[in-house]
């Protein structure tokens, strides 16, 4: 069967810190840190800058939202195109059209494990292993299978092999789990708010939240905590036991993720049952291969940050083989397709993006249209069945292409 070669790759920003001066704040979109003031996702989390007051308060003061929304689109030679959306702005751009440009373009639209091994290969001397390349490179490998679903008219998912199940079923981040039991999650998982530098001070206060949540929720509904690598593991160990009589779920990102052997440390204090989770700033396939040997529970890859879902499918393969959970970092649609034929992603995420979690907005609102919300904390397997992922550019979306080749 002939299929249409790629013709073109251009890459977009949106947001940041370069965009309109500064002024880019609040845009939403992929780098969904990029909210306007009083948002629950910019208010006192605790952060590995929380030790400087400074930057306690809000994240956007040490700079988590300057990167902005990258957007890469590819067309194939019959017209068709397909694209992506990921956290890397400008910068990203730059990668995309100075560089990874001459392994796509020329390629079939079916050559995506040839391209993504060259993106991997050809950017190894300065990529690391997780951060903004990575995101880049996440997103290219994000807009191809787009672009080939597209052309065969078929929703990723399918060219995965298939659902397993027919509908996924979410927990919700945010700061108000009692509101997402109401609207059907499974769960809620908020961020700490203390850490360290607070002493045991801020273990009672962020283990006094829990308790108040576990009065709201009930006995049952699931409730974790997200600790944004602001920990250190004798801390994140007390945190864990403080909360246990609250039934707390799982404790995550307690540490930057190069402390593997403190991720093996701490599975092995917390107390019985609870879940040890992390990954969402891991990339490369490696690092995931060293981080399953820490004995993690659940590994939670951003598929917009990991490698793209080339790399997604190969993590999830790895902790299969380990019986270990492979939960996506919330990344929507991107997410949704691949958790939907993993056997060992029994759920997924939800993150809350309305200012106060009262409302259900679509999590990199207002980039994609069509972009699916959880109703009833579901979403049935239909609502993916649309070709590529099933998602469309907002042309309302104000856009820059600030470099091209
Ligand atoms: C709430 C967390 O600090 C972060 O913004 C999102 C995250 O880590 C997650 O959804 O997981
Ligand atoms: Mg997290």
């Amino acid at each position: 069967m002939s299929l249409p070669n790629i013709k073109a790759v251009r890459a977009f920003f949106m947001g940041g810190a370069t965009a309109d001066k500064g002024k880019g704040k609040g845009k939403g979109g992929a780098d969904y840190h990029d909210q306007g003031s009083k948002h629950w996702i910019d208010d006192h989390i605790a952060t590995p800058m929380s030790k400087y007051k400074a930057y306690e308060q809000s994240r956007q003061s040490f700079g988590i939202n300057v990167l902005g929304t990258l957007v890469v689109e590819v067309e194939a030679d019959n017209g068709v195109k397909g694209f992506a959306v990921s956290t890397g702005g400008e910068m990203g751009c730059f990668i995309v059209e100075k560089h990874l440009n001459r392994f796509i373009e020329g390629k079939s639209v079916s050559d995506i494990k040839l391209i993504h091994d060259q993106m991997i290969g050809g950017t190894m001397y300065y990529a690391g292993s997780g951060g903004l390349v990575m995101n880049t490179i996440s997103c290219v490998d994000l807009a191809l299978w787009d672009l080939f679903g597209k052309v065969v008219g078929l929703p990723v998912y399918r060219l995965l092999g298939g659902a397993v199940r027919d509908e996924l079923q979410f927990y919700a981040t945010g700061a108000r789990p009692d509101l997402a039991k109401g609207f059907g999650f499974i769960g809620g998982k908020m961020p700490t708010h203390w850490g360290p530098h607070d002493g045991d001070a801020g273990i009672r206060k962020d283990a006094a939240m829990v308790a108040d949540m576990r009065e709201k929720c009930g006995p049952d509904f699931w409730l974790m905590l997200d600790c944004w690598m602001s920990q250190d593991v004798n801390y994140a160990t007390k945190l864990a036991h403080a909360c246990a009589p609250y039934n707390l779920k799982w404790i995550e990102e307690c540490l930057p993720p190069q402390q593997y052997a403190g991720y093996a440390e701490l599975k092995r204090s917390v107390p019985p049952g609870m879940l040890v989770t992390t990954g969402e700033h891991h990339g490369t396939l490696q690092s995931f291969q060293t981080l399953s040997e820490t004995g993690v529970d659940i590994m939670q890859p951003d598929v917009g940050w990991c490698g793209g879902l080339t790399t997604l499918v190969e993590i999830a393969a790895i902790a299969k083989a380990r019986g270990q959970l492979v939960v996506p970092h919330g990344s929507s649609v991107y997410s949704h397709h691949a958790v939907i034929t993993f056997t060992n992603s029994p759920f997924s995420e939800f993150l809350m993006t309305s200012p106060d979690c009262a409302t259900l907005r679509p999590q990199f609102d207002p980039i994609l249209v069509g972009e699916p919300v959880p109703e009833g904390g579901r979403i049935h397997k239909s609502v993916l069945d649309k070709p590529g992922f099933g998602v469309e550019l907002n042309p309302a979306c104000e856009m820059k292409r600030p470099y091209t080749h």
